[in-house]
């Protein structure tokens, strides 16, 4: 079953064309990756995934139906700048993505499905290389930390959909490197949809199995604002090919199973 479909969506802010006559079907388990130039939607297109934004025509539709008025903990984000609380230590902010998930409206676990929730936010916390970092807060934390924990705290929530806006953009060159190592497992075992915004191409293709580039293939150089951005690339990058694409050649890229 597809999860997620766009339907002829156009997104516009007066004048300006923003997004144009999109049509995409996400299915699920899907892992999307979206690249293009800088103004190009790619920002609007993960908001109206979460619900922040409505499109101006069309529909963006969950398993054919329409989203739910307000974001919901069935789909989670992970921004560059890190989204953690500050005031719960690393178990505490996991535990509060279990317990949101569990109980939307009071965030609180008791007995043994708290024990229940405690026992999964520790395991988790261990997949993501924070065992040792459990009681700490996140301002004891480096970047890289911080931003697993980001990611480790939007897992818990279960989202059927995982947005992720540039989440490595602010890190450095190493720890980009482990997190790319540390996602895609935790992607193949949580299952979820994952949909990532990107501007490094070679993480584009070396973690997703589909990506769609944005851009504005139309210009009018006297009315910038009148064509908004189409998908101009659309592959999927499960098959081996060779083809030169945006001037990489996917054979020559490795992919982590
Ligand atoms: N609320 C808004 N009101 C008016 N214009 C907006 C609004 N939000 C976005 N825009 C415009 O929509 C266009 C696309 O913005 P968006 O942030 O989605 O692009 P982007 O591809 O994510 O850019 P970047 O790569 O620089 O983050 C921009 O021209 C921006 O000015």
């Amino acid at each position: 079953m597809s999860t997620l479909s766009f339907r002829n969506v156009w997104v516009e802010y007066g004048n300006q064309v923003v997004l144009e006559r999109i049509n995409l079907e996400i299915a699920s388990g899907t892992f999307l990756s979206i690249v293009g130039p800088s103004g190009a939607g790619k920002s609007t297109f993960l908001r109206l995934i979460l619900g922040q934004e409505k499109p101006s025509q069309g529909a963006v539709l969950l398993d054919g139906q329409p989203f739910p008025a307000e974001p919901g903990p069935d789909r989670g984000i992970v921004f560059q700048r890190y989204s953690v609380f500050p005031h719960l230590t690393v178990l505490g902010n996991v535990l509060l993505g279990y317990e949101l998930a569990a109980s939307p409206f009071t965030a609180r676990l008791f007995g043994s499905e708290r024990k229940d929730a405690v026992e999964k936010s520790r395991a988790l916390i261990e997949a993501v290389g924070l065992g040792p970092h459990a009681d700490k807060y996140p301002s004891a934390l480096s970047g890289g930390m911080q931003q697993r924990l980001a990611i480790a705290q939007a897992l818990a929530k279960q989202p059927r959909v995982l947005l992720l806006d540039e989440p490595f953009g602010a890190l450095d060159p190493g720890t980009r490197a482990q997190m790319h190592a540390l996602i895609k497992p935790l992607w193949h075992e949580h299952k979820t949809t994952i949909v990532m915004v990107t501007h490094d191409i070679k993480e584009a293709f070396g973690l997703a199995t589909r990506l769609i580039a944005l851009d504005r293939p139309r210009k009018d150089p006297q009315a910038p604002e009148r064509f908004g951005a189409r998908i101009t690339y659309d592959l999927d990058l499960t098959r081996d090919s060779a083809v030169p694409v945006l001037g990489f050649i996917r054979a020559s890229v490795h992919v982590a199973q």
